[in-house]
């Protein structure tokens, strides 16, 4: 039973093993026709790789080769290459056409012409170069040569490698790729930059007429970094540029804008063949990695590295061959026959000429405006060109990346005529809708002022909403204008809230009917705002700081020029305005404008200036001729097409002049005053943006009285005269009765005058004599009336004593009338308007009861510290200056304010009368 067993399993493992090994015959019989097949498409593969080799042609008569054919397992070999061989030729046989094609389509014109067809001639290309720029040919078939170009400017640099004895034809190379190049583009559109290791001026000599104009500048080759750092200097500056406004290179901002901002650039550099110590070569790899979306490409001879970006290569082989990475290892290029030299330089001679004739002298302002005025648009940004540089506008931009400005340059160094270029500039480019100004000029002088309307022009600068001249005392209407700047950003802010939406451009598309023009306010001689250690410097401060900070996008932008930036202590204490101001202008040895290292400004010629977009770093730095922009009617003829094109009557700038005080009726608060209403009594101007009046309500509310202070005569007639002659126009005849007493003898006939003029007016006008105004306070003190009554006093110090006088037999003295009068007065409709020449006197009047009984006052040669007792005993900063008072009324005011007397005629009362009579 067991051995049964035992004899089963092992049939059963016989079969088993009897199935491996058939298996693995299977196997091994597959592997070896696999193997065998391999060989022999392995030995077919090696006679084609020799038939190649031998070429197919050659094959046929070579014995062996035609004996390994004849092999059975070899048929098939000789019909498939020669398959393979006929489609390639057909292919290739249209290559060299299709080339051609391909390059007249690309390289037009003088970068693929023949030499004969454009030499000595200047290009007009301005916006657009020809991506490929012919070297040569080469013929790879009977259909004939085909040109070979490389690509130059945006597109890509060139490596050029020589062999034994070919410099004469790199030069050649080169000079005829620079000849063309020059010769496509219109003057002054591409500048070369030619360094060689090994020769100090002699570098592409036959081009040597053209050194004396900007097109080439050669480089000492001991002073390689010059030329790196300045390769690295404009690749960060066009790149800020172009970042800035929002596009990636150079050729992106110029297809979008439309127009030219920066010249092409092409490097030659010569090498020996040697490579550079690691940090110029690191500073090379840097540079041509940026360079061309900076417009730079580099032509780099014999310098064993890679360069960052598109490079395509040129390897000689000798004078006349050479290979390129355009068509590969195996086709030879035939390089185009040299230009003789004579030839090559009377060209860049007459390109030389050309130059130098479009660069001309001096531009003028005419050459910085558009062909059309207005046609652009501000919802990104400000731009604007304000000068030459050989020939070429420099523009300044503002907007994002550099929002506020900081103009800086000795007197006489040309700041307020670069002002001009800069406002005629953007104002012929954007329309009022796009640009809204604001100008303030501490100078004394009238810089601006001819851009308002004036005597001997009516025109005016449609774009103007304010124009501040003749304020170099009035510091307080710099803070105005901070003020209504800083209120315009909140307006800007919370619309940008409203609409989700974080700056101008975005606010612009949100709220399409919107009116959000960019605002330029302009401050010339801004030093003055900080001009004392006092609250006025305090707020300005802070508000600059504020502005510079958050007007950026907001589209508020600050334009500040200074004599001397230097000494603004204050400035300095506060880094935040100065480093907001990006943009940076220097005029000729201006101080501190540029960053500490930049010397530009130093070495820049008069009517120059130096614009800078980098915070004033070197790098940054763009030299402008800047044009005559202020002389006689330069501005004005452009003033008066702007006018002619968008004024609006309704739209005059308003114009304050720190040098004339205004007139009551010129004041549209006095204009629009009628019966009816709280009266209020006009005093002066106040000193704002808007044209707005200083007054004090006299309603029926203790306090409703008005002191002013001082001996100021003709001040003081003028705010009491103001204040009566503007509370006439609010009440009907016979509502109002004006009792008026004269106490010091010089100013009785403005007195009369008033009379007349209050009298003309329909109101009954009572002129009391000094006798009796004891008795006719007495009266005012005990009766009452239906009619409201002014009572004006004109140096009520005068009267003192004799009101102080009691009457035998009285209790109360006129004085004791007088303030139950000032106390109780208002209540029933009579309200003072007292002229004190003291404080004191003042402080005499009211006795002990305080001062609460005179709720305004307005005070001239009185100086502050005299006046805290009648201000609830704040400190009060005034030092008084002709032509102004202090005004401040405790029911309106924080602390007082500074006011302009309004200008009162004292010829005749013709001039007095009222608006529109
Ligand atoms: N680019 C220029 N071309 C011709 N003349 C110019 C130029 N710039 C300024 N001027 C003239 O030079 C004079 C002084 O210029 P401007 O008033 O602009 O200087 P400023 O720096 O503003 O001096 P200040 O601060 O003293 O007013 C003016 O008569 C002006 O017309």
């Amino acid at each position: 039973m067991k051995f049964a067993r035992s004899g089963a399993q092992r049939g059963r493992v016989l079969t088993a093993l009897g199935a491996i090994r058939q298996q693995l015959g299977l196997a091994l019989g597959a592997a070896e026709a696999a193997r065998r097949s391999a060989e022999t498409q392995l030995a077919r593969l090696e006679l084609e790789q020799q038939i190649l080799r031998a070429g197919i042609g050659k094959a046929a008569g070579d014995e062996g080769l035609a004996e390994a054919l004849r092999h059975p397992e070899m048929a098939g070999v000789r019909d498939q290459l020669n398959a393979v061989h006929e489609a390639f030729y057909a292919d290739a046989g249209t290559v060299p056409g299709r080339l051609r094609e391909l390059v007249d389509q690309l390289a037009t014109g003088p970068a693929t012409r023949p030499p004969s067809e454009w030499l000595g001639r200047t290009g007009t290309v301005t916006l657009t170069p020809p991506p490929l720029w012919r070297i040569g040919s080469s013929t790879v078939d009977p259909s004939g040569p085909f040109p070979v170009a490389v690509p130059l400017l945006d597109e890509s640099h060139l490596a050029i490698t020589s062999a034994p004895r070919t410099r004469a034809a790199i030069d050649a190379l080169v000079e005829g790729l620079i000849l063309r190049v020059l010769s496509s583009m219109e003057p002054g559109a591409v500048r070369i930059h030619l360094w060689d290791v090994g020769q100090l001026t002699a570098v592409l000599p036959n081009l040597y007429p053209l050194s004396r104009t900007s097109a080439i500048t050669t480089y000492d080759p001991t002073r390689l970094e010059d030329l790196l750092d300045e390769l690295a200097g404009h690749i960060r500056r066009v790149h800020a540029q172009t970042m800035q406004s929002g596009h990636h290179s150079l050729r992106d901002m110029r297809e979008a804008l439309g127009q030219r901002t920066e010249p092409w650039r092409i490097v030659v550099l010569f090498g020996n063949g040697e490579n550079w110590a690691p940090e110029p070569l690191r500073a090379l790899k840097r540079i041509a990695g940026g360079a061309l979306a900076a417009g730079i490409s580099l032509i780099a001879i014999d310098l064993p590295t890679i360069l960052g970006g598109g490079v395509e290569n040129i390897r000689l082989l000798d004078e006349h061959h050479a290979v390129t990475s355009m068509t590969g290892a195996d086709i030879v290029v035939d390089l185009d026959t040299p230009i003789p030299a004579t030839e090559v330089m009377g060209a860049a001679g007459r390109l030389a000429d050309a130059l130098i004739a479009r660069q001309g002298g001096p531009r003028s302002f005419a050459d910085l405006l558009p062909t059309e005025l207005g046609q652009e648009n501000s919802a990104r940004e400000l731009r604007a060109p304000v000068g030459f540089h050989e020939g070429d506008p420099v523009e300044v931009v503002i907007g994002d990346g550099s929002p506020h400005a900081l103009i800086g340059g000795p007197s006489g160094s040309g700041k307020t005529n670069f002002l001009y270029a800069l406002l005629g500039s953007l104002a012929a480019r954007y329309p009022p809708n796009e640009l809204a100004l604001y100008l303030l000029d501490f100078k004394e002088g009238v810089s601006f002022a001819g851009l308002a309307p004036g005597r001997r022009d009516a025109s005016w600068l449609p774009h103007a909403r304010l124009i501040g001249v003749n304020v170099n005392t009035d510091r307080e209407f710099g803070l105005a204008l901070l003020r209504f700047l800083a209120d315009e950003l909140r307006r800007r802010s919370a619309a940008a809230k409203e609409h989700e939406v974080t700056d101008l451009a975005a606010l612009r598309q949100q709220d399409p009917d919107g009116h959000w023009p960019r605002i330029v306010a302009v401050i010339d001689e801004f030093q003055y705002l900080f001009a004392g250690r006092d609250a006025v410097t305090g707020q300005a401060t802070a508000l600059l700081e504020d502005i510079a900070r958050r007007g950026r996008a907001q589209g508020i932008h600050l334009i500040l020029a200074s004599q001397d930036i230097a000494g603004i202590d204050a400035f300095w204490g506060k880094p935040a305005v100065f480093e907001q101001c990006t943009l940076r202008i220097a005029m000729p040895k201006a101080r501190r404008v540029l960053a500490e290292t930049n010397n530009a400004a130093i070495a820049a010629p008069k009517w120059h200036a130096v614009i800078n977009h980098d915070s004033g770093v070197s790098h940054g730095n763009q030299l402008a001729h800047v044009p005559d922009a202020s002389g006689r009617d330069i501005f004005a003829s452009l003033q008066r097409k702007l006018w002619e094109l968008y004024a609006d009557e309704h739209h005059r700038p308003r114009l304050f002049d720190g040098a004339h005080s205004p007139l009551l009726e010129h004041l549209p608060a006095f204009g629009t005053l009628s019966p009816g209403g709280r009266p209020q009594a006009l005093l002066g101007q106040s000193i704002d943006v808007d044209d707005v009046a200083c007054a004090v309500e006299l309603s029926a509310a203790p306090g409703r009285n008005l002191a002013v202070l001082g001996t100021a005569i003709a001040e003081a007639l003028s705010i009491m005269d103001a204040g009566a002659r503007s509370l006439a126009r609010q009440f009907v005849p016979g509502e109002v009765e004006f009792l008026l007493c004269c106490l010091v003898d010089r100013c009785a006939p403005a007195v009369d005058q008033l009379a007349e003029i209050l009298k003309a007016d329909g109101h009954p006008v009572d002129q009391i004599p000094e006798d009796e105004l004891g008795g006719r306070m007495r009266a005012l003190a005990e009766e009452t009336s239906s009619r409201t009554r002014m009572l004006l006093l004109y140096g009520v110090d005068a009267a003192l004593p004799t009101l102080e006088t009691k009457q035998p037999g009285e209790l109360k003295s006129g004085l004791d009338h007088f303030r139950t009068v000032l106390k109780q007065g208002p209540i029933k409709g009579v309200h003072t308007l007292g002229w004190w020449r003291s404080t004191a006197r003042l402080k005499d009047t009211l006795g002990f009861g305080g001062t609460d009984d005179i709720g305004a006052w307005a005070a001239l040669d009185v100086q502050g510290a005299e006046l805290s007792q009648f201000a609830a005993g704040q400190v009060v900063h005034w030092s008084p200056r002709p032509g102004r008072a202090l005004f401040f009324d405790r029911s309106t005011h924080v602390s007082p304010e500074v006011m302009i007397p309004f200008d009162r005629p004292e010829e005749g009362i013709g001039k007095f009368r009222r608006v529109g009579d």
